[in-house]
């Protein structure tokens, strides 16, 4: 937009906003693949005091200052109510599926203190983009220390995911955030459905409804105690033939989607306590699994407020209604998401999530969650309803 300068992703190959609208440049890769050797082998350079790191994931001490770096100084919602509080064992998973690079796992430490400051971290992905399969990486998980901020420190951490991707022969990435960059190919909206209201009021997430009492609100949002669809149940890793099929079929039909296969499908969506759930529905006659959904666990923690500490929100992820309806699918992953005490079950309008949303009592968000592409350009802007993508 005309006011904003974006001094470091002006340089970058994704779409600028001096060209929205300009139907004449091509869809698809905006620079080319260059030779690995001609890829830049040494690290950028970082300030004096700092130095790169790389954070081996599978030492539960590393994993623990990555997870408290991000505890302390990550995500926070507009109103600096809540921040992100991911889990050691959620990202263990989100950091090492299938095929991942420890190389792409990148800190900053001070040089003195070797305390960790900053991260960024990508791993392997195919992502369909219409007909094309294209090897990316999902960058997520930057940030940056609340007293490092504003250095332009980040441009930095991009630069270097950039450079160690390259290495790996692969020029396109993935990416979501709640702010508006150089050039969202997609914009969303985040919505909320109340599993615990008191709590929910309590801590100031949701306020009393107009004419409404606490116990009114209360059994308004009452659900049953079992799910009431015939044949739901905890996937298990029998299922992973079945669970891929029916979520490859589904995801066909969307423009930009995660291209999985079985393998990708076992480490994504089997069942980890306290990190991801997922159910399917197994038709009693015909044992056919003809219904899916699943939801990841993402507390926040609640910031500055006396009685609670931890916000506990399931976030809907991937699912599938072919013979259950989507209300009654979704509306059994509400009832076990309150049984396992949730307090809120989040859901983006991507895919068909807006057919249930309103139905289902979830209230809109306050905020947008915007898709990006690196080095791929789409001749326009994409609906939410054309997204098959979910990122942690
Ligand atoms: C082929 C492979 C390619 C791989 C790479 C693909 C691209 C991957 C891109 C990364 C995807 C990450 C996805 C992800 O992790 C999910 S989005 C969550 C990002 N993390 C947070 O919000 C945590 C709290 N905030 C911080 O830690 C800092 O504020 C961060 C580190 C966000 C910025 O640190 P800072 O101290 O506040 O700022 P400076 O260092 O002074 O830098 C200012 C520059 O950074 C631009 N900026 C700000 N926020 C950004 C964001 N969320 N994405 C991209 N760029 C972002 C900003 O526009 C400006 O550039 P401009 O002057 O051009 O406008
Ligand atoms: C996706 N992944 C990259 C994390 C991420 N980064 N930036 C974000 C901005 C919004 C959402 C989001 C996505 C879905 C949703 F239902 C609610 C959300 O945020 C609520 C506001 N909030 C922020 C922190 N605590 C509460 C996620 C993210």
């Amino acid at each position: 937009s005309v006011e904003k300068q974006h001094r470091f992703w002006e340089t970058q190959p994704v779409g600028q906003f001096k060209d929205i609208g300009d139907t004449s440049l091509p869809e698809g890769p905006i620079e080319p693949a260059t030779p690995l050797s001609e890829v830049k082998q040494e690290p950028y350079n970082l300030p004096a005091a700092y130095e790169w790191t790389t954070c081996d994931m599978k030492s539960d001490y590393v994993c623990s200052e990555v997870y408290n770096l991000l505890k302390n100084n990550y995500v926070e919602d507009d109103e600096n109510m809540f921040r992100f509080n991911y889990s050691k064992e959620f990202l263990t998973w989100a950091l090492r599926p299938p095929g991942y690079y420890p190389s792409w796992h990148i800190g900053v430490r001070a040089k003195t203190s070797k305390k960790l400051v900053a991260f960024i971290s990508g791993v392997p992905a195919r992502i369909r983009v219409r007909d094309d399969v294209v090897k990316m990486a999902e960058i997520n998980f930057l940030c940056v220390h609340k007293k490092l901020r504003s250095k332009r420190l980040a441009p930095v951490m991009i630069k270097e995911v950039t450079r160690r991707v390259h290495l790996e022969n692969i020029w396109q990435a993935a990416y979501t955030a709640g702010v508006v960059l150089p050039t969202p190919v997609a914009t969303c909206q985040y919505w909320h459905r109340t599993l615990n209201p008191k709590k929910l009021i309590d801590v100031g997430f949701s306020r009393l409804g107009a004419r409404m009492t606490m116990s009114r609100t209360i059994k308004l949002y009452k659900l049953p105690d079992v799910p009431v669809t015939p044949g739901f149940r905890k996937m298990e890793p029998c299922d992973v033939p079945a669970v891929t099929r029916l979520l490859r079929n589904y995801l066909s039909q969307f423009l930009v989607a995660t291209d999985f296969d079985e393998n990708d499908v076992e480490h994504w969506l089997l069942p980890r306590e306290d990190v991801v759930d997922s159910y399917l529905v197994e038709s009693p006659e015909t044992h056919d699994v003809t219904d899916f959904c699943s939801f990841y666990t993402l507390p926040s923690t609640i910031l500055g407020n006396p009685n609670y500490t931890t916000l506990k929100a399931a976030y809907s992820y991937y699912n599938v209604a072919t013979r259950t309806t989507f209300l009654q699918l979704m509306n059994d992953a509400l009832i076990v998401a309150k049984q396992k005490g949730f307090d809120v079950f989040n859901a983006l309008d991507v895919m068909h999530n807006e057919s249930f949303l309103k139905e289902l009592k979830f209230g809109p968000g306050d905020g947008q969650l915007h898709y990006y592409l690196y080095n791929y350009r789409l001749r326009s802007a994409l609906k939410p309803s054309e997204l098959g993508l979910v990122l942690l």
